[in-house]
């Protein structure tokens, strides 16, 4: 019986395609009219010749974007599992090592960092075969005496979850609204077991709450320190003891690495490759589940339904990952910055599943743990001088020869294992290695799960994508402009400086083993901030060109004139497309278009440009932002309502106002001399552009105006 099922997306791909062709011969008919008119200008060096250069570089720009999108539009196919099919024993499933990631307590409160912790332990999958693994990146003791408090109160909360088959593991999102469904009445026993465990949760939370704020014990990120590996909890010493089947807990490690001050640790990255080898010699499973801090899991089942894929024999040789989407709890119904990123995960990552495999998104994915270590099909070069490649630990290298990640149930994990896992979590460990460039998590750029997927996908490895109704995982999102801005600018930044580089989708991926269509695709997101270059300029010259006098356009009674209505309309369509059959109506498309907008000229260009100066300056800024999971309650009510905030945002404001004025006034002159001349038809088009961002800025000042009025 089939395990999953892959379906082309229809109508859409029928649409998608036919608009393909029709839109293509617009784009071609507008090079041929900005090439062939730029011939007749006499001279080059006029200011009306570079106000058309610029535009035509404006266009182009769009052209490109929009030629490197048609590979995300190609062939979007959705998927269907099901576990039910698996015909295995629950003791023949193959073992999973969950790795929770988490950096700073101050950005990452530690409780909710432990509630993801807690709903991993509480999967539906057979505790033997699973592991959780804590990597405190941050070192800090607070976090630590946490994960103890949080492995008691799991002795508790699983159970529970088991006896009463609770969906929603997360202990502080069953206890929200998110959980009303799991809370309905069950019986007597449930509603006072409910109590009693929310009075356990509440204590829990309380001790770890309390120890840091008495400064009792140290809540601080401690960035000069030694490797620490720790066992919680041991589910072999549990089944001396003869756990029953509701109450046994799977393998929970924390481990912190060796940090230094002048050592580089290259974030996150540098965490996971040294989680890499410490779960490695532990109980080195086959599958890797990567969690964020802030994304629990949210559907028990989730690994049984990565299983559909992994265990697919013909998939299963190929496929390196699982992903899921990022989903996330508190988004709201206008999501006036798109901080859903709805295009990457309703849209793009479906069109990629067609073609070889949506992008690793950093959390929420079952990685195969080999695919870090090798080429799918090829003889395994690296294991004929493993020392070179995975550094000197006898006992890590045993473990890749291991037969497919025999979980090490037989004894006890003794005091050896852990001092080797120490050394293995040292900075040194990797130097004269191949950690970060052949093996492991990617080092050549700061979104080191997108592009070591992207080196996957390159080395010939396939992913699927599944979107199951009910999230799998669900995770917390910035809700204001200087939230997200930050976020945008940093992964534009870092996905620009990968298209700039050697190992960039055009050259080093189209001879690699990537197909054709999905180099496309890695095109479109590591070159996105080429198309803000295009927004920019159609920002700026069509408003400075009605200041100045200087006609970008057709004349009305010109028929080229309709070729750039039509032009824009089709572009309009294409966009709404893809956002209004997935569940949203015109206002939601507005509402994304506008945030694409105004993060256009803003962070996606700042971040854009940060890449291109860092690279001509050849540096790689070493501080990267830790997004921030501790959500101002303030903002949050100001986000709900769909009114702006953009407290903050620095910078990233200069471009705003100064683009915002600029139309502005290029309307109101061009407005001028219509009426002066009583002649519109050679301004229309520039007058059409400028409105359209003066209506944008007017949207927008009418959200911060009327909020400020009620508050
Ligand atoms: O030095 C660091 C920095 C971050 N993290 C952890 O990495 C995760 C992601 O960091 P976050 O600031 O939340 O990044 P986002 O921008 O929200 O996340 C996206 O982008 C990141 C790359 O910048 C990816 O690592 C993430 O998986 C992806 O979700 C968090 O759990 C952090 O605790 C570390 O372990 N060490
Ligand atoms: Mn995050």
């Amino acid at each position: 019986m089939e395990l999953n099922k892959c379906t082309v997306q229809q109508p859409i791909t029928t649409i998608y395609r036919l608009h393909m062709f029709f839109h293509s011969l617009i784009m071609l008919a507008l090079v041929y009219y900005r090439l062939s008119n730029l011939f007749y200008f006499e001279t080059v060096l006029s200011l009306h010749a570079l106000a058309w250069v610029l535009i035509t570089l404006g266009e182009v720009s769009f052209i490109v974007k929009w030629f490197f999108g048609q590979g995300t539009r190609w062939r979007p196919v959705v998927r269907d599992v099901f576990p039910e099919h698996i015909t295995c024993k629950d003791s023949q499933l193959p073992a999973i090592d969950v790795m929770v990631f988490t950096a700073n307590p101050k950005k990452e409160p530690i409780v909710d960092v432990m509630n993801t912790v807690v709903s991993a332990m509480a999967l539906d999958y057979p505790t033997e075969k699973l592991a959780v693994y804590l990597a405190d990146d941050g070192g800090c003791p607070l976090t630590l005496y946490a994960i103890e408090e949080a492995c008691g109160f799991a002795k508790l909360w699983l159970p529970f979850c088991r006896k009463y088959g609770i969906k929603t593991r997360c202990p502080k999102a069953f206890f929200s609204p998110l959980g009303e469904d799991d809370r309905v009445l069950k019986n007597d026993d449930f509603v006072a077991e409910q109590k009693e465990i929310k009075l356990k949760y509440e204590e829990f939370q309380q001790n770890v709450n309390s120890a840091g704020e008495s400064g009792r014990i140290k809540g601080n990120v401690e960035p000069d320190r030694a490797p620490f590996v720790k066992v919680i909890n041991d589910s072999k010493m549990e089944k001396e003891k003869s756990a029953d089947d509701l109450s046994k807990m799977p393998l929970l490690v924390y481990v912190s690495r060796e940090r230094r001050p002048h050592r580089r640790h290259h974030f996150k990255g540098g965490s996971a490759n040294a989680l890499l080898r410490v779960s490695g010699i532990i109980s080195n499973a086959p599958y890797l589940l990567v969690l964020d801090c802030d994304f629990f899991c949210h559907d028990p089942i989730s690994a049984r339904k990565a299983m559909c894929f992994h265990l697919d024999p013909n998939l299963s040789p190929s496929l390196a990952y699982v992903q899921f989407p990022q989903v996330f709890y508190n988004v709201s119904k206008s999501d006036i910055y798109d901080v859903k990123i709805r295009q990457a995960y309703k849209t793009i990552w479906h069109g990629m599943d067609g073609i070889q495999g949506p992008v690793l998104s950093g959390t929420g994915y079952f990685l195969k743990r080999k695919a870090l270590y090798t080429s799918p099909g090829l003889k395994d070069e690296s294991l004929r001088s493993p020392e070179k490649h995975f550094g000197s630990s006898r006992k890590f290298i045993a473990s890749l020869k291991e037969n497919n990640g025999n979980i090490k149930q037989e004894e006890v994990i003794s005091e050896a294992t852990i001092e080797e896992a120490r050394t293995l979590a040292t900075c040194a460990y990797e130097d004269g290695t191949q950690w970060g460039e052949e093996i492991g998590y990617s080092y050549n750029c700061h979104l080191e799960s997108t592009f070591t997927g992207y080196l996957l996908h390159c080395k010939g490895w396939t992913s699927t994508y599944l979107y199951p109704e009910r999230p799998s995982f669900l995770g917390c999102a910035p809700v204001d402009m200087q939230g997200f801005s930050s976020q945008l600018v940093k992964w534009v930044a870092a996905l620009t400086q990968a298209g700039l580089s050697h190992l960039n989708p055009l050259t080093y991926g189209m001879k690699s083993r990537m197909r054709t269509v999905q180099c496309l695709c890695y095109a479109y997101l590591m070159y996105f901030s080429l198309y803000s270059w295009g927004m920019v300029l159609h920002a700026s010259v069509p408003s400075t060109g009605l200041l100045l006098g200087i006609q970008v356009y057709p004349e009305v009674y010109d028929p080229w004139f309709a070729v750039y209505v039509i032009a824009f309309i089709s572009t309009i369509l294409e966009n709404m497309s893809e956002s209004i059959p997935e569940g949203g109506s015109v206002k939601t498309w507005w509402m994304e278009y506008r945030a694409l907008m105004m993060m256009g000229v803003s962070a996606i260009w700042l971040g854009g440009c940060k890449a291109i100066i860092e690279k001509i300056i050849g540096t790689q800024g070493e501080k990267l932002y830790l997004s921030d999971k501790a959500i101002d309650e303030k903002k949050l009510k100001k986000y709900e309502k769909g009114k702006f905030d953009f407290q903050g945002i620095g910078i990233l404001a200069v471009p705003l106002i100064t683009f915002s004025v600029l139309n502005l006034i290029g309307f109101l002159v061009g407005i001028n001399q219509v009426i002066i001349t009583m002649k519109f038809g050679d301004v229309l088009g520039q007058l059409l552009v400028s409105s359209f961002f003066v209506f944008v800025v007017i949207t927008v000042v009418i959200d911060v105006v009327s909020f400020l009025k009620v508050s």
